[in-house]
Formats: structure tokens, C-alpha cells, sequence
């Protein structure tokens, strides 16, 4: 049987499909060459994605023989999983494969903010020597605000507790006894404003849909604490970009850690990019080698399962 890969997956998923007897076919810029993309979809059995692939009706019309399709993280944005679902085409996700990496990137951020170790080397390379400018502020006793508290949230939140910092969740799904409040102890608000308010860091943590869609704007900003970082490693699109360029630069709040935009890979004029206290990563931050090698091992026993008939544990629809 016959695979594709679209996008990045890591060679040891790869080998050990092939290992398993599928020609395995990659191609990690497939995803931003849609009309050869869409020619060779309907000679394969199964098809692996990342978030750039748009997995959309066209797609799904052309993919005839698919029997699976595996996505190589856990954002489900680019899928259309009603569509895939009446087809009779499982999706199959790398639920929790890449949420510690995330959680350590939310923890690197807010050390960055608080401890600005490059803007201080590139200071000292240039011949000074400013150690009040470059004093520094505990994360201990500051609050976490975490939007959304679902599996990235709740490893945040445990690395956060164990830094002595306060955390505090919104996330109107969740209820008190989950196990993300009950092993993490974060206190939960009921209403997002009331967590805008009381943070000194605020980190998002929910799919892009059509009710998270632009969920921080300029309506929000200016509850913030001046001092407040605003951390995004979920979907671009969660915040409004040009509503928080206007409220870093007019001082609403410190500035923001951006790992996913709107439109990737930022544009050459963006905005985003003039401002030095908004901080940009090329969607990195579940980018590790560890979670890459579960990420791709995951969908590798999983797509093959679906494959050889087993029953698969990571379907999303
Ligand atoms: N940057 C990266 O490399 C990277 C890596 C992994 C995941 N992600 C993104 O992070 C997102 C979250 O991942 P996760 O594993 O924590 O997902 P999750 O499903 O475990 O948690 C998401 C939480 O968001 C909550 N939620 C949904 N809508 C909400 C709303 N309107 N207000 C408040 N809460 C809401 C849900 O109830 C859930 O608890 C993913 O959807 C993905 O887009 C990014
Ligand atoms: O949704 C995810 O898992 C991340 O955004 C990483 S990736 O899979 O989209 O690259």
C-alpha cells in the first residue's frame, strides 16, 4: 500500500512504515505545491499531514482511495473533519505528542521577558556594561493567566506552580473537577476578563474555531496590566495582530510572544515585525526532537493500524 507524506515528519515514522512493508512517498513542500499535491492524491491509501496542508473538500474529492488520514500534531485547523468523516475517512491526530515542548517554549518566554539573557549579550558585545538597565523580575509569586485549560495548559501549569508563580485558567469546558484543576490546583475564573485583569502573563491555549477566532482584541487589551505579556504558541488568528500592534505601541501592555500568525510565514512589511517587543518564533515551539520522533511514531503505528484493520486509538472524528 501506498503512503504520503506532505510536510516535515520525522525519519524514524518514516523507516518504520517502511519497515512495515507501505512505499512511503515524501515530500516535505508538497503542502505549498497544491496542483501537484492534487494530482497525486487519488493513487494513495493513506496520506499524512502537518497544519499546512488545507485539507479541504477539493482535497478530499481527489484523495479516492484514501483510507486514512494521519496529522502529524494536534491543531485540527486545516482539516475539514465533517467532510473527511463523510467519506468515511478517520483522522487520526498526535494527541499530547508535542504538549511538553510547548509547555517548556510558554516557560522560555516568560524567562526571556522577565530574564532578557540575548538583548543583554548583544548589549555587552557592543561594549557595555548596563546592569541597571538589565535588571531583571522573579516569575515567583507573578500570575499566570492560561486560556483554555486543556493538555498544553495543564503542563504549563505544573511547570509554572514548581517556579512559585500563581496560576489562574479560563476555559468555560473544563469543570472544577477535572484533572487539570485537581493536579495543578489553578484557580479558574469565570469570565476571561476577570483572568485579563489579574495576570502578569497571559498564554493561549485553544484551537482556532469559529468562537476563538480574534478572542483577544482591542476590546481586551486595555483591561491588561501594563506590565502584561501576552504568550500565543496556539493558532495565529486567536489574537487580532493589528489590535495588539496598536495596544503594545501604546502601551496597554509590555508586549507579546508570537509563535503561530495569522498568515505564515510572516510577511516581509508585517507590523508585527517592526515592534522589538513583540517577539516572533517560526512555529516552533511543539518543535523539539523528542516530540517530533513521538509525534511521527504516532502516526506511523496509527495510520498502519487503521491500515491492517486494528482499531485506532487517536481518531478525531
Ligand atoms: N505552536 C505549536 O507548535 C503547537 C503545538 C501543539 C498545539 N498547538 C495548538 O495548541 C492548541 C491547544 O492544544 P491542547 O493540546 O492544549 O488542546 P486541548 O484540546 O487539550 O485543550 C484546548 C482547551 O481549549 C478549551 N477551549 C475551547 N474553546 C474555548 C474558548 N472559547 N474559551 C476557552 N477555552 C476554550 C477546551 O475546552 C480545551 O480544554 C491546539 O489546538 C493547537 O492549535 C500549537
Ligand atoms: O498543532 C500542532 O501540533 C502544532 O501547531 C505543531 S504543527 O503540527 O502544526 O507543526
Amino acid at each position: 500500500m501506498k503512503i504520503l507524506v506532505t510536510e516535515l515528519m520525522w525519519e524514524d515514522g518514516i523507516d518504520e512504515l517502511k519497515r512495515k512493508g507501505y512505499t512511503v512517498d515524501y515530500d516535505m513542500e508538497l503542502s505549498r505545491k497544491r496542483e501537484e499535491l492534487l494530482s497525486l492524491l487519488p493513487e494513495y491509501d493513506a496520506l499524512i499531514v502537518r497544519n499546512e496542508t488545507k485539507v479541504d473538500t477539493e482535497f478530499l474529492e481527489a484523495a479516492k482511495k484514501t483510507q486514512v488520514i494521519g496529522r502529524l500534531g494536534v491543531g485540527l485547523d486545516n482539516i475539514d473533519l465533517q467532510g473527511a468523516r463523510e467519506r468515511n475517512i478517520p483522522v487520526i491526530s498526535a494527541r499530547n505528542a508535542n504538549a511538553t515542548s510547548v509547555a517548556e517554549y510558554v516557560m522560555a518566554a516568560m524567562l526571556d521577558a522577565s530574564r532578557p539573557l540575548s538583548d543583554a549579550d548583544e548589549d555587552v558585545r557592543q561594549g557595555n556594561w548596563d546592569r541597571k538597565f538589565f535588571t531583571g523580575y522573579e516569575l515567583n509569586k507573578r500570575t499566570l493567566g492560561l486560556v483554555g485549560m486543556g493538555e498544553i495548559s495543564h503542563r504549563v501549569a505544573k511547570r509554572a506552580k514548581a517556579f512559585g508563580m500563581n496560576v489562574v485558567g479560563f476555559d468555560p469546558f473544563v469543570a472544577p473537577f477535572d484533572h487539570v484543576v485537581q493536579e495543578t490546583g489553578i484557580r479558574q475564573f469565570e469570565k476571561l476578563e476577570d483572568l485579563l485583569k489579574a495576570s502578569d502573563f497571559i498564554s493561549v491555549h485553544v484551537p482556532l474555531t469559529k468562537s476563538t477566532k480574534h478572542l483577544i482584541n482591542r476590546d481586551n487589551f486595555p483591561l491588561m496590566k501594563p506590565h502584561a505579556y501576552v504568550i500565543n504558541s496556539a493558532r495565529g488568528g486567536i489574537i487580532h495582530e493589528p489590535d495588539l500592534v496598536e495596544a503594545v505601541k501604546s502601551k496597554q501592555l509590555a508586549g507579546a510572544y508570537l509563535d503561530v500568525l495569522e498568515k505564515e510565514p510572516v510577511e516581509k512589511d508585517s507590523p508585527l515585525a517592526q515592534v522589538k517587543s513583540i517577539r516572533l518564533s517560526p512555529h516552533i515551539a511543539g518543535l523539539t526532537i523528542e516530540a517530533q520522533s513521538r509525534t511521527a511514531m504516532l502516526i506511523a503505528e496509527e495510520v498502519d493500524s487503521v491500515l491492517n484493520g486494528s482499531q485506532s486509538l487517536c481518531r478525531v472524528n
